[in-house]
């Protein structure tokens, strides 16, 4: 009974591992109760999955949802800061700067790392007031990266963006393969992380993964990313009801709710190897412009007013699609969002006032 439950376990985690056909084809035939799974994965010695650049929007929330799946112990959270008491109570997290490389193969080694999911970067508006901080995280920090995970035989997800397209890419909508000169520093990199990684799947045989997710919205607050117009704007709504938007009212982009997110990470994680026909896939949920989303806010809050004064965020978000074609996520390994912008903006305003009310 322990042999079979061990290997019962092993089911949603081998995916994410890369564990043997043999054993996956006979966990498929094992049905057992997600309690009894989690339980047992506790104690059983499974490679782990780390993140790097776990304190950022996308991290914790990815963290989670591996954790249900994998563990508690089985995701280990990174990044270059002291976390908070939520964070270090929510399991395993370790002090890691990505452009050590040392530290990161003796990070994965001591923790019997499998699969790293890469989220430490710099983001569009923050890369382009810091250029050197940007080529040294978001390229010699994703080296490093490559480097160990081919050295140590791990999986890696490293997620790609909107912005890795330019203006001579078509934009609505846009394929998954399309004439890709980006114009920022961001996409710059990012379409170097691609090329990088699907150099590796094809030399070294890495197992590379990446999505090229559209801006995220969530809770959180608005960071160093040109997208982040839309989590101001979700700020801004509930606490002093006026905003000044960094973009034009009419600049469309491609947006995502973040559990759909997460969600569509962790089962791009999961699949098997042979029904991926490709390594980079686009994920596309919503596409909505400023103008759009401050007319849905107002319908939870009549008094929200928002004022145009575009910068220079306005110059990279012209160059990014207008709407993605992630035709072939949903037809290879069956993405499906869930989320409307009325729905994300329902979930994210409900729960950004109740945390003002009770913080
Ligand atoms: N949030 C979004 O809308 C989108 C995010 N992405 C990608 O998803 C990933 C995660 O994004 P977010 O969480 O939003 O980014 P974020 O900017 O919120 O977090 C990035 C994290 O990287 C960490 N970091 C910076 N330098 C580091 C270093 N030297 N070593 C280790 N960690 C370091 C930061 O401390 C931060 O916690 C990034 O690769 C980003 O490019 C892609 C498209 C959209
Ligand atoms: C779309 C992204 O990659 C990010 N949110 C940014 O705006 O830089």
């Amino acid at each position: 009974m322990r042999s079979l439950l061990v290997q019962s376990f092993s089911s949603p985690c081998q995916q994410v591992m890369g564990i043997g056909r043999n054993r996956k084809l006979l966990m498929e035939r094992l049905v057992f109760p997600a309690s009894c799974i989690r339980a047992v994965c506790l104690h059983t010695n499974v490679s782990r999955v780390l993140i790097t650049g776990a304190l950022g929007q996308l991290g914790f929330g990815l963290a989670r949802i591996l954790r249900d799946q994998l563990g508690h112990h089985n995701v280990v959270m990174s990044d270059i800061h002291k976390a908070s008491e939520c964070v270090r109570d929510s399991g395993p997290y370790v002090y890691l700067n990505v452009q050590d490389q040392g530290l990161l193969a003796r990070t994965c080694v001591e923790q019997d790392i499998g699969c790293i999911v890469h989220y430490s970067a710099i983001l569009s508006a923050d890369a382009e007031a810091n250029t050197q901080r940007a080529l040294d995280i978001n390229i010699i920090g994703l080296h490093n990266v490559l480097e160990v995970s081919r050295q140590l035989n791990l999986k890696l997800f490293v997620p790609s963006t909107i912005g890795s397209f330019g203006p001579e890419s078509p934009r609505n909508p846009t394929p998954d393969l399309a004439v890709q000169r980006p114009k920022s520093l961001y996409g710059i990199c990012k379409i170097h992380a691609e090329l990088m990684g699907e150099y590796y799947h094809t030399k070294f045989g890495l197992d590379f993964r990446c999505l090229r997710y559209p801006g995220v919205i969530s809770e959180h607050k608005p960071g160093g990313g040109t997208t982040d117009y839309a989590l101001k704007m979700f700020h801004d709504a509930v606490t002093n009801q006026v905003n000044i938007c960094c973009l034009k009212l009419d600049t469309r982009l491609p947006m995502i709710y973040i559990d759909d997110l997460h969600h569509a990470t962790a089962q791009y994680l999961q699949m098997p190897n042979n029904l991926l026909k490709k390594r980079t896939y686009n994920i596309g949920a919503l596409d909505f412009s400023p103008e759009e989303l401050a007319l849905e806010i107002q319908k939870e809050n009549p008094s929200f007013q928002v004022t145009y004064k575009p910068d220079y965020r306005q110059r990279i978000a012209e160059t990014w699609p207008e709407k993605l074609d992630f035709s072939n996520a949903m037809n290879d390994w069956g993405y499906r969002p869930k989320y409307t912008l009325e729905t994300a903006c329902q979930k994210i305003l409900r729960s950004l006032k109740s945390k003002l009310n009770d913080p």
